[in-house]
C-alpha cells in the first residue's frame, strides 16, 4: 500500500505538489493521471524517496521510503526505462544491480524470465529495442520480489503487443496481492489497465477512486434508442419525466435504464429499432474534469512549453 498524507513539494515558487492525500491500495492496478507539469513525476520520486517533502508525509507498506530495512525487496521502480549503461548486457545489467543489493543471482534469471529476455539476455543494450529496454527495467524493479511497484509511463512508444503485455503482467502482479501504481498518458490503455484511479491536478487530488465510478461520471452516459414512432415515444418519455435528448433520428434518454425504456416504448405502441446502453470513456471523464486544472491550456501549448 502506498499511503500519501498532505505531501507537499515546493521547487523555488512552483507548488509542484500540493497538499496531495491518496491511497493505493494493495491488490489493485491504481492508474496515476494529470495534465503534463501535474506533479505525477515529483509525487513517484518523492514516494521513492529520491526527493525530500516539504510537508507531508508518503508511507510505503506503512514506513517512509528512506526508513525501510530492505528497500528493493519492498518497492520496485520503473521511472525512467532509457539510463541503463548501454555498453552492458541485460543479465550483467541486472547481476550488477543484484550484487549491489545483496540480491542472489540466481534471482535474475527468474526476472530475466519472467519478462521473456532470456534469449537476449547476453545481447548489450545498446542494441535492445524500447521494448526490450522497457521489458529490462521492469525486470529490475521485480529484482527483490517487492509487494509495491511504481512505473512511471510503462508503454511509452510501445507496439500494440508490448501494451497489451504490459497489461497483462500489471493485472498478474496485482492478483498477487502487490499494490501497483502506474502513470500514462494513454487513456485508452489505461482504461483497460487501472482498477483504481488517482488523479491530480496542479499538484492537488482532484480524483481518487475506482475506474468505475470515475468513468461514470461523465455526462456522456445514457441508452439510445430509435424508433419509427418518435412522437409516440417522446409522448412516453415525456410522461415519465426521463430527460433526453434527440439528434439524428436517435434519442438518448437519461435517468432510465434500458428495461424501463423499453416497456414505455412497447407499452406506446412504438417499435424500436435500437435500444443500446452508451458507456462514457475513461478519455471524457478525464477531460470533463481535469479541463480547469491544465496548466498550459491548447491555444498556448506551443509557446508555452
Ligand atoms: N527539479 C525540479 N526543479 C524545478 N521545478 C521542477 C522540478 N521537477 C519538477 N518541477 C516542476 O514541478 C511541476 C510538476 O512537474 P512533474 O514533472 O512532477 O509533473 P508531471 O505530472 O510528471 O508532468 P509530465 O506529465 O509532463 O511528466 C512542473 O511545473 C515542473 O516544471
Amino acid at each position: 500500500m502506498i499511503e500519501a498524507n498532505a505531501l507537499t513539494k515546493r521547487y523555488g515558487t512552483t507548488t509542484a505538489v500540493d497538499g496531495l492525500t491518496f491511497t493505493a491500495r494493495s491488490g489493485r492496478v491504481t492508474g496515476f493521471l494529470g495534465p503534463n507539469g501535474a506533479g505525477k513525476s515529483t509525487t513517484m520520486r518523492l514516494v521513492l524517496g529520491l526527493d525530500t517533502p516539504d510537508g507531508g508525509s508518503v508511507l510505503v507498506d506503512g514506513v517512509p521510503y528512506r526508513q525501510l530495512k530492505d528497500p528493493l525487496r519492498t518497492v520496485g521502480a520503473m521511472l525512467d526505462a532509457t539510463w541503463r549503461h548501454p555498453g552492458r548486457s541485460g543479465r550483467d545489467h541486472l547481476r550488477w544491480l543484484a550484487a549491489t543489493n545483496g540480491i542472489p543471482a540466481g534471482r535474475v534469471e527468474e526476472v530475466l524470465s519472467l519478462v521473456g529476455l532470456t534469449s537476449v539476455a547476453k545481447t548489450r543494450v545498446l542494441q535492445y529495442s524500447l521494448g526490450m529496454q522497457q521489458r529490462l527495467g521492469i525486470a529490475a524493479a521485480m529484482l527483490g520480489d517487492p509487494r509495491v511497484l511504481l512505473f512511471d509511463e510503462p508503454v511509452n512508444g510501445l507496439d500494440p503487443e508490448g501494451m497489451a503485455w504490459i497489461r497483462q503482467l500489471l493485472h498478474a502482479l496485482a492478483a498477487e496481492g502487490r499494490t501497483v501504481f502506474v502513470s500514462s498518458h494513454l487513456l485508452p490503455e489505461m482504461a483497460q489497465t487501472a482498477q483504481d484511479l488517482v488523479v491530480i491536478g496542479r499538484g492537488r487530488l482532484i480524483y481518487q477512486g475506482t475506474m468505475d465510478d470515475f468513468v461514470a461520471r461523465t455526462s456522456a452516459h445514457g441508452v439510445r434508442v430509435r424508433t419509427p414512432h418518435a412522437a409516440e415515444l417522446r409522448s412516453a418519455l415525456t410522461a415519465a419525466r426521463a430527460e433526453f435528448t434527440e439528434s439524428d433520428g436517435a434519442f438518448v434518454v437519461s435517468g432510465l435504464d434500458s428495461d424501463r425504456i423499453g416497456q414505455l416504448a412497447f407499452d406506446a405502441g412504438a417499435t424500436l429499432h435500437e435500444l443500446s446502453p452508451v458507456t462514457g470513456s475513461l478519455e471524457q471523464a478525464y477531460l470533463d474534469l481535469t479541463r480547469e486544472a491544465v496548466e498550459f491550456p491548447a491555444a498556448s501549448t506551443s509557446e508555452a512549453r
